[in-house]
């Protein structure tokens, strides 16, 4: 990874973070061996799996398709895995889309009509579908009927097209932004958390014990800490250790070489990478821990204002190290601690105001 000036630009930079939440290409292929296949081996989101386990046990009971399911929750959280795992115990095949990948009611049309009774069709980032698409989605989840429009103008016509029973499995990152008409649509709404750290070690044991690779109890929890409370991450960051332990130790994971794997890919104690540390870093030292705006925070580590505010921030807001208030950017006390900084005493405040937005 190079982040000096002339490195490649923001996004491919931002694409290589070890701690982004989203899937990278090397993700995709290690995922599918890794995921849980019945919602017993899926770890943590206690609510959502007890509750979803009576809404697929009871629709089995009654010999029913199961209601329809919207998960909302951040990137890496489970929320492919849970409906390949509604798919699996309701015996039923499953069709994975997204989305982005619906630009026309035609392409939603084409898909529906092609279901099969019970089907689970898993409809990824389900907020970004287009408007027409998502207004027959209503009718298709209500009625399971779609009118198919043919020819254009006045001369168009409506043709109503039945559809098998099927189960929508929805997923957003927002369930804010769904129109709803949408939301209400779903029989069944389950949020998923952040897991605790002693859930990320079950999932880090778990994966190692699918990667063959030895790591004890010590080892999982480092990686589980620096982990962002996201599933994704702790199997990325696994990897990532597994490499360093086979090339500089012998192949076992323990504390110390977690420790140090992850000092190398500079993914500190906390989870923080070095865009993260930066911005801190900025905050605290150029700044006095703020208020400064949030343009001048960019510019003093050399970033877009987008990739500090929607990147780093959120993580470091949720950490309890940064806090966005109306005057600008402010570090808390936590931050001062995290990097080893000493707050100054009273001339932090004298700063304030030098630095607008
Ligand atoms: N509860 C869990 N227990 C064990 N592993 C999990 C769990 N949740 C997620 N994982 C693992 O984390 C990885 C990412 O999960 P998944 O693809 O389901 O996330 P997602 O929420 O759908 O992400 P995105 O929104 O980016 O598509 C998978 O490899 C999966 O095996």
């Amino acid at each position: 990874m190079n982040w000096d000036e002339t490195g490649p630009d923001t996004d491919e930079r931002l694409d290589e973070r070890l701690v982004q939440a989203d899937a990278d290409g090397e993700d995709t292929a290690v995922e599918a061996a890794l995921r849980p296949k019945d919602l017993d081996e899926f770890v943590g989101q206690e609510k959502v799996r007890e509750q979803l386990d009576l809404v697929l046990k009871a629709a089995r009971a009654r010999g029913a398709t199961a209601d329809h399911v919207l998960l909302s929750g951040a990137p890496g959280l489970g929320k492919t895995t849970l409906s390949m795992i509604i798919a699996a115990e309701m015996g039923a095949p499953i069709r994975i889309t997204s989305g982005p990948a619906i630009q026309h009611a035609g392409d939603l049309a084409a898909i529906l009509s092609s279901l099969q009774e019970g089907e689970v069709l898993f409809l990824d980032e389900i907020h970004r579908m287009s408007r027409p698409a998502e207004e027959m989605l209503y009718m298709a989840m209500e009625d399971f009927r779609v009118d198919v429009i043919v020819g254009k103008g006045p001369g168009a016509t409506a043709i109503p097209l039945e559809l098998p029973p099927f189960t929508l499995v929805g997923a957003t990152t927002r369930a804010g932004l769904l129109p709803p008409p949408l939301r209400d649509r779903f029989g069944f709404t389950g949020h998923m958390e952040f897991y605790a750290p002693t859930e990320l070690e079950r999932v880090v044991h778990r994966s190692a014990r699918l990667l063959d690779v030895e790591i004890d109890a010590d080892g999982a929890a480092e990686i589980a800490g620096r982990s962002r409370g996201t599933p994704r991450i702790a199997n990325r960051l696994l990897r990532r250790v597994r490499d360093y332990a086979q090339v500089k130790a012998d192949g076992r994971i323990d504390r110390p070489v977690a420790a140090a794997a992850l000092g190398v890919y500079e993914v500190d104690a906390r989870g923080l990478d070095r865009l993260d540390r930066a911005v801190l870093g900025a905050l605290l030292k150029l700044f006095g821990g703020g208020p400064v705006g949030l343009s001048t925070l960019a510019v003093a580590v050399g970033e877009e204002r987008e990739t500090v505010e929607e990147v780093a921030e959120p993580f470091l807001v949720r950490e309890g190290l940064l806090a966005r208030t109306p005057r600008g950017r402010v570090a808390t006390p936590a931050a001062w601690a995290h990097l080893g900084l000493v707050p100054p005493q009273q001339g932090g405040k004298g700063q304030q105001g030098l630095f607008g937005a």
